[in-house]
């Protein structure tokens, strides 16, 4: 299975994603976290934050996740992954892909501003330290319309965001297990 989170920076994927592969450890459930701010140390390093490059990136993730998700290990895409276009490919592409919204205000994020970002591409035009094209600011953040699952931080804990996102795994692992189950025994 191919989780992939969306939204905006310092909504709380890795947060959520992070928690969430701890918690599965006690139920031997595999998780591997395709981090984006990790792969864009790696293997997309020559991408930027252009549609084009976001899209790119997303797709590389995804096409990682899918090799691994076929070896039983669930997968969970932790980038801002902002566009329907490439959300739905990737869906599209392989099996059992869930789309999972990590939802927080922007007013919230400009309050929360763990890496600094938003007081950043706030700052004004011709500024030196002013980062032009982040998502939710001055880039566009397109907001899945029916997620699989939709998880608003700033309305519930990181305790509670982590349960939902873990029960939503295992109640898909399970139902996706029972049709082979029902053909052995058949
Ligand atoms: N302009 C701009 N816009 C968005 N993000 C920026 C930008 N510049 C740097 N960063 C940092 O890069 C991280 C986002 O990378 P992703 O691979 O998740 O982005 S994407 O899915 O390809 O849109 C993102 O990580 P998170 O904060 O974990 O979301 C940021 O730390
Ligand atoms: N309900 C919540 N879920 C996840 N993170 C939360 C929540 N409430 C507050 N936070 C905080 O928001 C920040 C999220 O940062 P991070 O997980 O790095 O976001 P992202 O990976 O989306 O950029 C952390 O400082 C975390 O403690």
């Amino acid at each position: 299975m191919i989780i992939q989170l969306c939204g905006l920076s310092g909504a709380g994927k890795t947060t959520i994603a992070t928690n969430v592969k701890r918690k599965a450890i006690a139920y031997h459930t595999p998780i591997e976290i395709i981090d984006g701010d990790t792969y864009r140390e790696f293997l997309c390093k020559d991408l930027g934050f252009s549609k084009e490059d976001r899209c790119e990136n997303i797709r590389r993730l995804g096409f990682v996740a899918s090799r691994l998700s076929d070896h039983g290990i669930v997968c969970i895409i932790s980038a801002i992954n902002p566009y329907d276009e490439i959300r739905h490919e990737l869906a599209a592409t392989y099996e059992h892909v869930k789309t999972v919204y990590i939802d927080c205000p922007v007013n919230e994020l400009i309050t929360r501003d763990t890496k600094g970002l938003y007081k950043r591409a706030l700052l004004p035009d011709g500024h030196p330290d002013k980062v032009s094209n982040l998502t939710g600011i001055n880039d566009p953040f397109e907001a899945p319309a029916n997620p699989d699952l939709h998880l608003r931080t700033n309305e519930k804990s990181i305790n509670a965001c982590t349960s939902e996102l873990f029960a939503f795994i295992r109640n898909t692992i399970s139902s996706q297990l029972l049709p082979v189950h029902a053909q052995i025994r058949n």
